[in-house]
Protein backbone atom coordinates (compact mmCIF):
# COMPACT_ATOMS: atom_id res chain seq x y z
CA UNK A 1 0.00 0.00 0.00
CA UNK A 2 2.91 2.38 0.70
CA UNK A 3 5.55 1.00 -1.20
CA UNK A 4 7.35 3.82 -2.87
CA UNK A 5 7.54 5.88 -0.17
CA UNK A 6 8.29 2.75 2.01
CA UNK A 7 10.79 2.58 -0.68
CA UNK A 8 12.06 6.12 -0.10
CA UNK A 9 12.42 6.14 3.58
CA UNK A 10 14.67 3.02 2.94
CA UNK A 11 16.66 5.09 0.80
CA UNK A 12 17.11 7.81 3.27
CA UNK A 13 17.55 5.28 6.59
CA UNK A 14 20.61 3.68 4.65
CA UNK A 15 22.39 6.87 4.14
CA UNK A 16 23.58 6.43 7.81
CA UNK A 17 25.69 3.83 8.44
CA UNK A 18 27.80 5.27 11.40
CA UNK A 19 27.05 6.76 14.83
CA UNK A 20 27.63 9.94 14.91
CA UNK A 21 27.92 11.57 11.54
CA UNK A 22 26.42 14.46 11.58
CA UNK A 23 27.08 14.80 7.66
CA UNK A 24 25.31 11.66 7.19
CA UNK A 25 21.95 13.06 9.10
CA UNK A 26 21.67 15.99 7.41
CA UNK A 27 21.93 13.68 3.64
CA UNK A 28 19.25 11.59 5.34
CA UNK A 29 17.04 14.52 6.24
CA UNK A 30 17.32 15.68 2.86
CA UNK A 31 16.32 12.60 1.30
CA UNK A 32 13.81 12.54 3.48
CA UNK A 33 12.31 15.66 2.59
CA UNK A 34 12.83 15.11 -1.17
CA UNK A 35 11.19 12.02 -0.70
CA UNK A 36 8.15 13.26 1.60
CA UNK A 37 7.32 16.12 -0.97
CA UNK A 38 7.33 13.64 -4.19
CA UNK A 39 5.16 11.24 -2.64
CA UNK A 40 2.74 15.07 -2.05
CA UNK A 41 2.52 14.88 1.15
CA UNK A 42 1.60 18.74 2.44
CA UNK A 43 4.46 20.98 2.50
CA UNK A 44 3.65 22.13 5.97
CA UNK A 45 3.60 18.44 7.44
CA UNK A 46 6.71 17.69 5.35
CA UNK A 47 8.74 20.61 6.99
CA UNK A 48 7.33 19.80 10.57
CA UNK A 49 8.06 16.09 10.52
CA UNK A 50 11.82 16.71 8.98
CA UNK A 51 12.71 18.94 12.07
CA UNK A 52 11.15 16.64 14.37
CA UNK A 53 12.96 13.86 13.05
CA UNK A 54 16.42 15.65 12.57
CA UNK A 55 16.03 17.31 16.41
CA UNK A 56 15.11 14.10 18.24
CA UNK A 57 18.10 11.41 16.54
CA UNK A 58 20.44 14.05 17.83
CA UNK A 59 18.70 14.23 21.46
CA UNK A 60 19.30 10.57 21.28
CA UNK A 61 22.71 10.47 19.66
CA UNK A 62 22.62 10.27 16.09
CA UNK A 63 22.62 6.60 14.50
CA UNK A 64 20.27 4.36 12.32
CA UNK A 65 18.61 3.26 15.63
CA UNK A 66 18.12 6.51 16.62
CA UNK A 67 16.78 7.60 13.07
CA UNK A 68 14.48 5.22 12.82
CA UNK A 69 13.01 5.17 16.04
CA UNK A 70 12.46 9.10 15.51
CA UNK A 71 10.99 8.77 12.32
CA UNK A 72 8.62 5.86 13.57
CA UNK A 73 7.80 8.56 16.48
CA UNK A 74 7.10 11.59 14.37
CA UNK A 75 5.28 9.98 11.63
CA UNK A 76 2.62 8.17 14.21
CA UNK A 77 2.45 11.60 15.91
CA UNK A 78 1.96 13.27 12.27
CA UNK A 79 -1.09 10.74 12.07
CA UNK A 80 -2.65 10.79 15.06
CA UNK A 81 -5.28 13.42 15.55
CA UNK A 82 -7.44 13.50 18.62
CA UNK A 83 -10.54 11.59 17.74
CA UNK A 84 -11.44 8.22 16.90
CA UNK A 85 -9.49 5.46 15.41
CA UNK A 86 -10.90 2.33 12.99
CA UNK A 87 -14.71 1.96 13.61
CA UNK A 88 -16.04 2.87 16.89
CA UNK A 89 -19.56 1.18 18.47
CA UNK A 90 -21.69 3.54 20.55
CA UNK A 91 -22.76 2.17 23.95
CA UNK A 92 -26.74 2.68 22.73
CA UNK A 93 -27.06 0.80 19.58
CA UNK A 94 -27.16 1.14 16.28
CA UNK A 95 -24.64 3.40 16.21
CA UNK A 96 -25.37 5.27 13.67
CA UNK A 97 -22.93 6.69 10.81
CA UNK A 98 -23.59 9.48 8.50
CA UNK A 99 -21.53 8.96 5.17
CA UNK A 100 -20.76 12.12 2.98
CA UNK A 101 -18.37 13.08 0.25
CA UNK A 102 -19.04 14.78 -2.99
CA UNK A 103 -20.35 12.99 -6.37
CA UNK A 104 -18.19 9.70 -7.60
CA UNK A 105 -16.24 9.81 -4.43
CA UNK A 106 -16.90 6.70 -3.68
CA UNK A 107 -19.16 6.96 -0.97
CA UNK A 108 -22.09 4.63 -2.35
CA UNK A 109 -19.26 1.87 -2.42
CA UNK A 110 -17.74 2.68 0.51
CA UNK A 111 -21.17 2.78 2.47
CA UNK A 112 -21.23 -1.17 1.13
CA UNK A 113 -16.89 -1.88 2.22
CA UNK A 114 -17.69 -0.49 5.43
CA UNK A 115 -21.25 -2.58 5.66
CA UNK A 116 -19.09 -5.65 4.45
CA UNK A 117 -16.32 -4.99 7.11
CA UNK A 118 -19.05 -5.26 9.75
CA UNK A 119 -20.63 -7.89 8.63
CA UNK A 120 -17.22 -10.18 8.59
CA UNK A 121 -17.04 -8.83 12.30
CA UNK A 122 -20.61 -10.10 12.84
CA UNK A 123 -22.53 -7.23 13.37
CA UNK A 124 -26.15 -6.48 12.16
CA UNK A 125 -26.05 -3.74 9.80
CA UNK A 126 -28.70 -1.33 8.02
CA UNK A 127 -27.66 0.74 5.45
CA UNK A 128 -30.27 3.52 4.38
CA UNK A 129 -30.54 4.76 0.61
CA UNK A 130 -30.95 8.17 1.24
CA UNK A 131 -28.91 9.77 -1.80
CA UNK A 132 -31.85 10.84 -3.75
CA UNK A 133 -29.47 13.34 -6.24
CA UNK A 134 -28.38 10.78 -8.43
CA UNK A 135 -30.98 8.39 -9.98
CA UNK A 136 -28.70 5.47 -10.15
CA UNK A 137 -27.54 5.42 -6.29
CA UNK A 138 -30.61 3.86 -4.55
CA UNK A 139 -30.09 1.06 -6.96
CA UNK A 140 -26.34 0.84 -6.85
CA UNK A 141 -26.84 0.70 -2.99
CA UNK A 142 -29.26 -2.39 -2.99
CA UNK A 143 -27.05 -4.34 -5.70
CA UNK A 144 -24.13 -3.76 -2.98
CA UNK A 145 -26.33 -4.37 0.17
CA UNK A 146 -27.24 -7.69 -1.63
CA UNK A 147 -23.62 -8.73 -2.52
CA UNK A 148 -22.59 -8.16 0.90
CA UNK A 149 -25.56 -9.94 2.55
CA UNK A 150 -26.49 -6.63 4.77
CA UNK A 151 -30.39 -5.41 4.71
CA UNK A 152 -31.30 -1.72 3.16
CA UNK A 153 -33.83 0.68 4.16
CA UNK A 154 -35.24 2.36 0.95
CA UNK A 155 -38.62 4.01 0.01
CA UNK A 156 -38.98 4.75 -3.76
CA UNK A 157 -42.14 6.82 -3.02
CA UNK A 158 -40.75 9.51 -0.62
CA UNK A 159 -38.24 12.04 -2.04
CA UNK A 160 -37.40 13.34 1.31
CA UNK A 161 -34.25 12.19 2.09
CA UNK A 162 -34.38 13.14 6.08
CA UNK A 163 -37.82 11.50 6.36
CA UNK A 164 -35.59 8.31 5.07
CA UNK A 165 -33.20 8.28 7.29
CA UNK A 166 -35.41 8.67 10.36
CA UNK A 167 -37.72 6.12 9.18
CA UNK A 168 -34.51 4.15 8.80
CA UNK A 169 -33.27 4.67 12.26
CA UNK A 170 -36.33 4.17 13.70
CA UNK A 171 -36.14 0.80 11.99
CA UNK A 172 -33.15 0.21 13.02
CA UNK A 173 -33.96 0.69 16.48
CA UNK A 174 -37.20 -1.58 16.58
CA UNK A 175 -35.34 -4.16 15.12
CA UNK A 176 -32.13 -4.48 17.26
CA UNK A 177 -29.66 -3.75 14.59
CA UNK A 178 -26.04 -2.87 15.57
CA UNK A 179 -24.83 -0.42 13.01
CA UNK A 180 -27.06 1.88 11.13
CA UNK A 181 -25.30 3.25 7.71
CA UNK A 182 -26.65 6.24 6.13
CA UNK A 183 -25.74 7.37 2.28
CA UNK A 184 -26.67 11.03 1.48
CA UNK A 185 -26.33 12.68 -1.92
CA UNK A 186 -23.44 14.39 -3.22
CA UNK A 187 -22.65 17.04 -5.48
CA UNK A 188 -20.14 17.65 -8.65
CA UNK A 189 -18.53 20.75 -5.31
CA UNK A 190 -19.86 21.99 -2.37
CA UNK A 191 -23.45 23.91 -2.43
CA UNK A 192 -25.13 25.57 -0.03
CA UNK A 193 -28.51 22.83 -1.15
CA UNK A 194 -26.31 19.78 -0.38
CA UNK A 195 -25.00 21.71 3.36
CA UNK A 196 -28.35 22.12 4.33
CA UNK A 197 -29.69 18.55 3.36
CA UNK A 198 -27.07 17.20 5.39
CA UNK A 199 -27.47 19.36 8.26
CA UNK A 200 -30.98 18.54 8.28
CA UNK A 201 -30.34 14.78 8.24
CA UNK A 202 -27.82 14.96 10.88
CA UNK A 203 -29.90 17.03 13.16
CA UNK A 204 -33.01 15.04 12.34
CA UNK A 205 -30.76 11.49 13.71
CA UNK A 206 -28.42 12.72 15.38
CA UNK A 207 -25.79 10.14 14.33
CA UNK A 208 -23.09 9.15 16.51
CA UNK A 209 -20.15 9.36 13.79
CA UNK A 210 -20.25 11.84 10.18
CA UNK A 211 -17.92 10.45 7.94
CA UNK A 212 -16.28 11.91 4.80
CA UNK A 213 -15.63 10.33 1.93
CA UNK A 214 -12.48 11.83 -0.09
CA UNK A 215 -11.70 10.96 -3.35
CA UNK A 216 -7.42 10.19 -3.02
CA UNK A 217 -6.76 10.99 -7.02
CA UNK A 218 -7.90 14.30 -6.15
CA UNK A 219 -4.53 15.27 -4.14
CA UNK A 220 -4.43 17.95 -2.51
CA UNK A 221 -8.14 19.20 -3.17
CA UNK A 222 -9.27 15.56 -1.13
CA UNK A 223 -7.77 17.74 1.84
CA UNK A 224 -9.64 21.18 0.94
CA UNK A 225 -12.99 19.63 0.34
CA UNK A 226 -12.31 17.53 3.74
CA UNK A 227 -12.01 20.63 5.92
CA UNK A 228 -15.10 22.54 4.31
CA UNK A 229 -16.90 19.70 4.88
CA UNK A 230 -15.64 20.03 8.77
CA UNK A 231 -16.29 23.80 8.90
CA UNK A 232 -20.01 23.33 7.37
CA UNK A 233 -21.13 20.30 8.93
CA UNK A 234 -18.58 18.84 11.27
CA UNK A 235 -17.18 15.95 10.61
CA UNK A 236 -15.76 13.06 12.97
CA UNK A 237 -13.65 11.26 10.37
CA UNK A 238 -11.99 11.06 6.79
CA UNK A 239 -12.33 7.63 4.62
CA UNK A 240 -9.71 8.03 1.79
CA UNK A 241 -11.14 5.93 -1.31
CA UNK A 242 -9.16 4.86 -4.55
CA UNK A 243 -6.12 4.74 -2.65
CA UNK A 244 -5.35 2.36 -5.01
CA UNK A 245 -4.89 4.35 -8.05
CA UNK A 246 -2.86 7.26 -6.06
CA UNK A 247 1.07 6.44 -6.86
CA UNK A 248 2.27 9.07 -4.66
CA UNK A 249 0.44 8.42 -1.97
CA UNK A 250 1.16 11.87 0.39
CA UNK A 251 -2.63 12.77 1.02
CA UNK A 252 -2.99 10.00 3.44
CA UNK A 253 -0.22 10.89 5.81
CA UNK A 254 -0.80 14.60 5.63
CA UNK A 255 -4.82 14.63 5.65
CA UNK A 256 -5.41 14.26 9.47
CA UNK A 257 -2.87 16.52 10.58
CA UNK A 258 -4.20 19.24 8.04
CA UNK A 259 -8.05 18.33 8.58
CA UNK A 260 -7.71 17.92 12.50
CA UNK A 261 -9.92 14.75 11.81
CA UNK A 262 -8.51 11.49 11.91
CA UNK A 263 -8.25 8.97 8.83
CA UNK A 264 -10.05 6.52 9.68
CA UNK A 265 -10.44 3.81 6.88
CA UNK A 266 -9.14 3.76 3.61
CA UNK A 267 -10.25 2.13 -0.03
CA UNK A 268 -7.93 0.37 -1.69
CA UNK A 269 -9.60 -1.24 -4.51
CA UNK A 270 -13.24 -1.50 -6.20
CA UNK A 271 -14.14 -4.97 -4.57
CA UNK A 272 -16.12 -5.18 -1.18
CA UNK A 273 -13.14 -6.58 0.87
CA UNK A 274 -10.95 -3.81 -0.08
CA UNK A 275 -11.13 -1.61 2.90
CA UNK A 276 -7.99 -1.20 5.35
CA UNK A 277 -8.62 0.35 8.87
CA UNK A 278 -6.52 2.76 9.43
CA UNK A 279 -4.79 2.66 12.87
CA UNK A 280 -1.33 5.40 13.08
CA UNK A 281 1.02 2.75 14.69
CA UNK A 282 0.19 0.32 12.57
CA UNK A 283 0.49 2.18 9.73
CA UNK A 284 3.57 3.44 10.95
CA UNK A 285 4.79 -0.21 11.21
CA UNK A 286 4.00 -0.99 7.45
CA UNK A 287 5.72 2.59 6.52
CA UNK A 288 8.64 1.13 7.61
CA UNK A 289 8.56 -1.82 6.04
CA UNK A 290 8.01 -4.08 8.81
CA UNK A 291 4.79 -5.77 8.19
CA UNK A 292 1.56 -5.10 10.99
CA UNK A 293 1.20 -8.70 12.73
CA UNK A 294 -1.54 -7.20 14.90
CA UNK A 295 -3.57 -6.17 12.02
CA UNK A 296 -3.04 -8.92 9.63
CA UNK A 297 -4.42 -11.20 12.61
CA UNK A 298 -7.22 -9.12 13.18
CA UNK A 299 -8.35 -8.89 9.75
CA UNK A 300 -7.66 -12.77 9.67
CA UNK A 301 -9.93 -13.35 12.72
CA UNK A 302 -12.96 -12.07 10.82
CA UNK A 303 -12.62 -14.78 8.48
CA UNK A 304 -11.33 -17.38 10.34
CA UNK A 305 -12.02 -17.75 13.95
CA UNK A 306 -9.98 -15.69 16.60
CA UNK A 307 -8.36 -18.80 18.28
CA UNK A 308 -7.16 -19.86 14.88
CA UNK A 309 -5.51 -16.12 14.15
CA UNK A 310 -3.99 -16.42 17.87
CA UNK A 311 -2.86 -19.28 16.90
CA UNK A 312 -0.61 -18.27 13.54
CA UNK A 313 0.59 -15.21 15.36
CA UNK A 314 2.01 -17.35 17.71
CA UNK A 315 3.61 -19.42 15.67
CA UNK A 316 4.93 -16.25 13.54
CA UNK A 317 6.80 -15.20 17.08
CA UNK A 318 7.87 -18.73 17.77
CA UNK A 319 9.64 -18.94 14.23
CA UNK A 320 7.32 -22.37 14.14
CA UNK A 321 5.13 -21.27 10.89
CA UNK A 322 5.28 -23.95 8.35
CA UNK A 323 4.04 -24.71 4.74
CA UNK A 324 0.97 -26.25 6.11
CA UNK A 325 0.32 -22.62 7.77
CA UNK A 326 1.53 -21.42 4.42
CA UNK A 327 -1.14 -23.58 2.38
CA UNK A 328 -3.66 -22.21 4.90
CA UNK A 329 -3.01 -18.22 4.91
CA UNK A 330 -2.97 -18.46 1.24
CA UNK A 331 -6.18 -20.49 0.98
CA UNK A 332 -7.65 -17.73 3.60
CA UNK A 333 -6.17 -14.80 1.63
CA UNK A 334 -8.01 -14.94 -1.06
CA UNK A 335 -10.98 -13.90 0.99
CA UNK A 336 -9.36 -11.14 2.41
CA UNK A 337 -9.05 -8.27 -0.93
CA UNK A 338 -6.18 -7.34 -2.40
CA UNK A 339 -2.87 -8.80 -2.17
CA UNK A 340 -0.86 -5.76 -1.58
CA UNK A 341 -2.65 -4.56 1.51
CA UNK A 342 -1.94 -8.21 2.76
CA UNK A 343 1.92 -8.42 1.52
CA UNK A 344 2.60 -4.99 3.49
CA UNK A 345 0.96 -6.61 6.54
CA UNK A 346 3.48 -9.27 6.76
CA UNK A 347 7.06 -8.40 8.42
CA UNK A 348 10.05 -8.59 5.93
CA UNK A 349 7.01 -9.37 2.97
CA UNK A 350 6.33 -5.98 2.46
CA UNK A 351 9.17 -5.02 -0.18
CA UNK A 352 7.41 -7.61 -2.28
CA UNK A 353 4.49 -5.82 -2.64
CA UNK A 354 5.48 -4.27 -5.55
CA UNK A 355 5.95 -7.37 -7.74
CA UNK A 356 3.12 -8.94 -6.21
CA UNK A 357 0.77 -6.35 -5.34
CA UNK A 358 -2.03 -7.96 -8.66
CA UNK A 359 -1.21 -11.14 -7.61
CA UNK A 360 -4.69 -13.30 -8.92
CA UNK A 361 -4.22 -16.06 -6.82
CA UNK A 362 -5.95 -18.54 -8.68
CA UNK A 363 -4.05 -18.08 -11.75
CA UNK A 364 -0.18 -16.88 -10.52
CA UNK A 365 2.50 -18.52 -11.93
CA UNK A 366 4.31 -17.55 -8.14
CA UNK A 367 2.09 -19.35 -6.18
CA UNK A 368 1.27 -22.34 -8.67
CA UNK A 369 5.13 -23.06 -8.39
CA UNK A 370 5.16 -23.08 -4.57
CA UNK A 371 2.12 -24.76 -4.49
CA UNK A 372 3.39 -27.36 -6.45
CA UNK A 373 6.69 -27.59 -4.81
CA UNK A 374 4.02 -28.08 -1.29
CA UNK A 375 2.22 -30.57 -2.55
CA UNK A 376 5.56 -32.91 -3.70
CA UNK A 377 6.72 -32.50 0.05
CA UNK A 378 5.87 -35.11 2.87
CA UNK A 379 3.55 -34.36 5.67
CA UNK A 380 6.74 -34.15 7.78
CA UNK A 381 8.39 -31.34 5.33
CA UNK A 382 5.47 -29.64 5.62
CA UNK A 383 5.29 -29.40 9.30
CA UNK A 384 9.15 -29.39 9.78
CA UNK A 385 10.53 -27.80 6.68
CA UNK A 386 14.24 -28.07 8.40
CA UNK A 387 13.44 -31.87 7.41
CA UNK A 388 14.66 -30.92 4.15
CA UNK A 389 18.05 -32.15 2.78
CA UNK A 390 19.74 -31.77 -0.53
CA UNK A 391 18.30 -35.73 -1.54
CA UNK A 392 14.88 -34.75 -0.57
CA UNK A 393 15.24 -31.35 -2.46
CA UNK A 394 16.02 -33.20 -5.75
CA UNK A 395 12.73 -35.65 -4.83
CA UNK A 396 10.66 -32.28 -4.51
CA UNK A 397 12.29 -30.93 -7.28
CA UNK A 398 11.56 -33.94 -9.68
CA UNK A 399 8.00 -34.28 -8.38
CA UNK A 400 7.10 -30.72 -9.19
CA UNK A 401 8.54 -30.15 -12.00
CA UNK A 402 10.39 -27.30 -10.75
CA UNK A 403 14.49 -27.04 -10.76
CA UNK A 404 16.51 -27.88 -7.74
CA UNK A 405 17.68 -23.94 -8.16
CA UNK A 406 14.02 -22.96 -8.51
CA UNK A 407 13.29 -25.41 -4.99
CA UNK A 408 16.74 -23.95 -3.48
CA UNK A 409 15.23 -20.41 -4.22
CA UNK A 410 11.67 -20.64 -2.41
CA UNK A 411 12.46 -22.92 0.51
CA UNK A 412 15.29 -20.03 1.30
CA UNK A 413 13.02 -17.28 0.63
CA UNK A 414 10.78 -18.65 3.01
CA UNK A 415 13.08 -19.40 5.81
CA UNK A 416 13.91 -15.65 5.62
CA UNK A 417 10.72 -14.45 5.67
CA UNK A 418 9.79 -16.41 8.69
CA UNK A 419 13.27 -15.55 10.40
CA UNK A 420 12.21 -12.00 9.91
CA UNK A 421 8.86 -12.29 11.06
CA UNK A 422 9.72 -14.00 13.79
CA UNK A 423 12.66 -10.96 14.83
CA UNK A 424 10.11 -8.41 13.95
CA UNK A 425 6.95 -9.86 15.36
CA UNK A 426 9.14 -9.78 18.92
CA UNK A 427 9.50 -7.10 21.85
CA UNK A 428 12.69 -6.04 20.15
CA UNK A 429 11.21 -6.23 16.99
CA UNK A 430 12.62 -2.24 16.31
CA UNK A 431 16.52 -3.18 16.27
CA UNK A 432 15.49 -5.68 13.88
CA UNK A 433 15.01 -3.23 10.95
CA UNK A 434 18.99 -2.71 11.23
CA UNK A 435 19.05 -6.39 10.35
CA UNK A 436 16.73 -6.50 7.79
CA UNK A 437 17.88 -3.44 6.07
CA UNK A 438 21.22 -4.64 5.69
CA UNK A 439 19.99 -8.22 4.70
CA UNK A 440 17.87 -6.35 1.76
CA UNK A 441 19.27 -5.58 -1.49
CA UNK A 442 17.81 -2.71 -3.36
CA UNK A 443 15.27 -4.72 -4.57
CA UNK A 444 13.87 -5.78 -1.37
CA UNK A 445 13.75 -9.69 -1.31
CA UNK A 446 15.25 -12.26 -4.26
CA UNK A 447 12.14 -13.29 -6.31
CA UNK A 448 11.29 -16.16 -7.16
CA UNK A 449 12.83 -17.78 -10.22
CA UNK A 450 10.94 -18.17 -13.36
N1 LIG B 1 -10.17 1.64 -7.61
C1 LIG B 1 -11.06 2.05 -6.72
N2 LIG B 1 -12.27 2.45 -7.12
C2 LIG B 1 -13.15 2.85 -6.20
C3 LIG B 1 -12.85 2.86 -4.81
N3 LIG B 1 -13.93 3.32 -4.15
C4 LIG B 1 -14.87 3.58 -5.09
N4 LIG B 1 -14.41 3.31 -6.33
C5 LIG B 1 -15.08 3.49 -7.62
O1 LIG B 1 -15.41 4.86 -7.79
C6 LIG B 1 -16.58 5.00 -8.57
C7 LIG B 1 -17.55 5.94 -7.89
O2 LIG B 1 -18.02 5.33 -6.71
P1 LIG B 1 -19.49 5.56 -6.13
O3 LIG B 1 -19.55 4.80 -4.89
O4 LIG B 1 -20.49 5.31 -7.17
O5 LIG B 1 -19.44 7.11 -5.87
P2 LIG B 1 -20.41 8.02 -5.00
O6 LIG B 1 -19.55 8.93 -4.24
O7 LIG B 1 -21.39 7.21 -4.25
O8 LIG B 1 -21.14 8.85 -6.09
P3 LIG B 1 -22.54 9.57 -5.94
O9 LIG B 1 -23.52 8.52 -5.52
O10 LIG B 1 -22.75 10.02 -7.33
O11 LIG B 1 -22.40 10.67 -4.99
C8 LIG B 1 -17.13 3.59 -8.76
O12 LIG B 1 -16.75 3.14 -10.03
C9 LIG B 1 -16.40 2.77 -7.69
O13 LIG B 1 -16.22 1.43 -8.07
C10 LIG B 1 -11.53 2.43 -4.41
O14 LIG B 1 -11.15 2.42 -3.22
N5 LIG B 1 -10.69 2.03 -5.40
Amino acid sequence: MFDSITGSLKNAINKIRHKDDAAALKKATTELKKSLLKADIHHKTTKELVTEVELETKKNGIGQDSFVNALKNQFTKVLTTEGNQGFVFSNTPPTTILMTGLQGSGKTTTTGKLANYLKTRKKKVLVAACDLQRLAAVEQLKQIAAQVEVDIYFDDNENDPVKIAKAAQEKAQKELYDVLLIDTAGRLAIDEELMLQLSNIKDSINPDEIFYVADSLTGHDATKTAQTFKEKIGIDGVILSKYDGDTKGGVALSIAHQVGVPLRFIGIGEKMPDLEVFIPDRIVSRLLGLGDIEGLAEKTSAIIDEKKAKEVTKKIKKGEFNFNDFLEQLAMMSKLGSMKSIIGMIPGLSQMAGPLKDMDFENSDEIKRIKAMISSMTKKEREQPSLINPSRKRRIANGSGLSEVQVNKILKQFKNASKMAKKLSSKGGMKGLQNMLSQMGPGGMPKIPR
